[in-house]
């Protein structure tokens, strides 16, 4: 048969049809492979409904901090690049560069402060399609400001135009040069200080201590100086960290109130889409982030973000957060209430919010 016979008995009969059903199959197979294909990568990518595969959000606090295993700069970086929306990698470990955009130096920060809820609030903000943020904490201003702030700005995601540049590092609240550093990168930086009552927030920090040294002494030892007289030992860093209107008053020394956002860290447990609406309001952003995206996990005793369909991906904060406190004496509770209450008050003043800490 000449190739014009070929083309007739093709283009008419039931070979036409034949080759018609076996394009149209062959197009249903592509799509179904190309859509496939798609969703595992998008899995991959810190978007609006997706989280890092191997996030070092979650990973219990020794091991994300910057000092816990390998303190130098440059493993923080390895750790960041295998971490970061630069060193993607697929749910099948396949690493997908991300080129877009450029590394700019971060126009928001989470500067404190230390278990007040800073991990939740950094987890839920990158649900966001307009915020990209470094996953561990780069201790830039406190810790390696010596390295310079192109160090710093490789250390950050890229980001396209529209899009916010974000870190959180808490322990830049109580850190008295942090404020004029971070004035001297851009007197423009949003801060964002997520609060929690103090009493609460200094058992928080006993708690994570006393998981990694256990023979530490009972918190009532290491709270009071005097346990006699009552007297609190503000040497301590648990406690000295609740006084938030003391280093706020450092910070408006370098920056007016209105470039500071107070998260309540309480807020943030009862009702997150309320609060990542403040958050997402202060930072320009569309607000994105609903109840839409939340639910409370019983088990876990916080609220979570909903896992995308077809997920398995746990969305909730790790082990490490939300940790059992240990029963302290009433009595100790109530002497520490005593002692912050008037920088409570002193600290509702000066941000204009009632936080509700008795
Ligand atoms: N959604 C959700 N899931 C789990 N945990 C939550 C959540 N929201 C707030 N929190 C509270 O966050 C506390 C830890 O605070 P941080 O993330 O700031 O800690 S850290 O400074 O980074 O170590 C942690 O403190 P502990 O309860 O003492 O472990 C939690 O109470």
């Amino acid at each position: 048969m000449g190739c014009s016979k070929w083309r007739a008995a093709f283009n008419s009969g039931p070979l036409r049809a034949q080759s018609k059903l076996s394009v149209f199959l062959t197009m249903i197979f592509l799509f179904t492979y190309l859509f496939y294909c798609l969703s595992e990568y998008c899995e991959s990518l810190p978007g609006p409904a997706y989280q890092h595969p191997v996030s070092s959000n979650d990973a219990p606090e020794g091991e994300r901090l910057l000092g816990a295993h390998d303190a130098s700069p440059e493993s923080l970086l390895r750790r960041q690049q295998s971490d970061s929306p630069n060193g993607l990698r697929s749910s099948n470990n396949i690493s997908i560069t991300n080129n877009f955009g450029s590394k700019k130096l971060p126009q928001a920060i989470i500067i404190g402060v230390r278990k007040g809820g800073t991990r939740a609030l950094l987890k839920f903000l990158r649900v966001h399609p307009d915020v990209r943020a470094v996953g561990a904490e780069p201790h830039f201003f406190d810790r390696f400001y010596d390295k310079g702030l192109e160090w710093y700005r490789s250390l950050m995601p890229r980001t396209l135009e529209g899009q916010i540049t974000m870190e959180k590092t808490p322990s830049y609240f109580i850190t008295k040069e942090a404020p004029q550093r971070i004035q001297s990168m851009s007197r423009q930086a949003k801060l964002i200080v997520v609060v929690r009552d103090p009493v609460t927030r200094a058992v928080s920090d006993y708690t994570q201590s006393v998981s990694k040294a256990p023979e530490l002494p009972s918190f009532q030892s290491m709270a009071f100086r005097n346990t006699t007289t009552g007297l609190i030992d503000t040497s301590w860093s648990a406690i000295r960290v609740g006084i938030y209107a003391k280093h706020l008053e450092n910070w408006l020394r370098y920056f007016p109130l209105s470039r500071f956002l107070f998260v309540s860290g309480e807020r943030l447990v009862t009702d997150p889409a309320g609060e990542m609406g403040r958050v997402q309001d202060f930072l320009g952003l569309k607000r994105v982030v609903t109840d839409k995206h939340f639910y409370f996990n019983q088990t876990k005793g916080f609220p979570c973000l909903k896992k995308p369909v077809g997920s398995a991906r746990p969305r909730c904060l790790g082990k490490s957060k939300g940790r059992p406190h240990p029963q302290i004496p009433s009595e100790v509770l109530l002497r520490l209430r005593d002692f912050y209450r008037p920088f409570n008050l002193k600290f509702y003043q000066m941000t204009g919010q009632d936080f509700g800490w008795s």
